[in-house]
């Protein structure tokens, strides 16, 4: 007789996480979930410890303690590069685009499975023009040279180039025009039609209202509020408690 363990509802769980940098303990027990094919947010202040637990999800700080399981399996204890090798693409605030290579160069460094571009799937990549013209338009010019939010627009792109279970986004939106994050916003709702699950910094208000499922508030280093995006929208007061701001 074969047994089948169903996969769990949430795609990433973190229990208790503590992370130190250097002398400094930064996160205070972090508890998160992100639950499968959905969109996440971590909203907070500044020096919450938003991006802190981003890296630390990737392995680019050690936790200290508790627990981080992926799909069921423990990787708090796995190196960045087989971390990555599970299927998770992170976007750094920094975005990580190679400023002295061309668009097109920049895309195939992030195909690990392509040494040219006809190896990358064609189908994939006209699906990823069409989430964001200004790849193609700059296609051979250096990444360098684009605007902000066209870089921006790069960073996602170069992280969805193979299929990915999660992407992991520091603050898509950070210093784009409103027409760049409206384009930004229908890039991500499309993105989460296509089923990925996406876990997003954001302080962008109108971003997290357009496409939040879930919601995970944090301060000093712990998460302090979790549940549906439409409910902490719908409630000013709750709002005003966690984020001393009303969306
Ligand atoms: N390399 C580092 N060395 C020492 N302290 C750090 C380092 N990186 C972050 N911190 C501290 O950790 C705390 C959390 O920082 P983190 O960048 O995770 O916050 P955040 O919520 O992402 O904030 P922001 O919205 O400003 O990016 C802050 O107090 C910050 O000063």
């Amino acid at each position: 007789m074969s047994t089948t363990t169903s996969p769990s509802k949430h795609l990433l769980e973190l229990q208790g996480v503590h992370t130190h940098i250097g002398a400094y303990h930064i996160l205070h027990g972090v508890d998160l979930v992100v639950p499968r094919g959905e969109l996440t947010l971590l909203l907070g202040r500044n020096g919450a410890g938003k991006t802190t637990t981003l890296r630390t999800i990737m392995g680019l700080w050690q936790a200290s303690q508790g627990s981080l399981r992926f799909d069921g399996r423990d990787i708090s204890r796995l190196h960045t590069p087989q971390i990555a090798g599970l299927n998770i693409a992170y976007v750094p605030e920094n975005m990580g685009i190679f400023a002295d290579l061309t668009v097109k160069e920049n895309m195939l460094l992030a195909a690990r499975q392509a040494r040219t571009v006809a190896q990358i799937d064609e189908a994939r990549l006209q699906w990823i023009f069409g989430l964001f013209p200004a790849v193609q338009k700059f296609w051979n010019h250096p990444a360098g040279k684009l605007s902000g939010g066209q870089k921006q627009m790069l960073a996602v792109s170069r992280a969805i180039v193979e299929p990915r279970q999660l992407l992991i986004i520091d603050e898509p939106s950070k210093g784009l025009a409103p027409v760049m994050i409206n384009n930004m916003i229908d890039a991500f709702a499309q993105l989460k039609a296509s089923g990925v699950t996406i876990l997003l910094v954001e302080q962008n208000i109108h971003f997290a209202k357009r496409l939040g499922d879930s919601v995970a508030v944090m301060d000093n280093g712990r998460v302090v509020h979790a549940g549906r995006m439409a409910e902490l929208a719908a409630d000013e007061a709750l709002q005003r408690s966690l984020l001393g701001l009303a969306l």
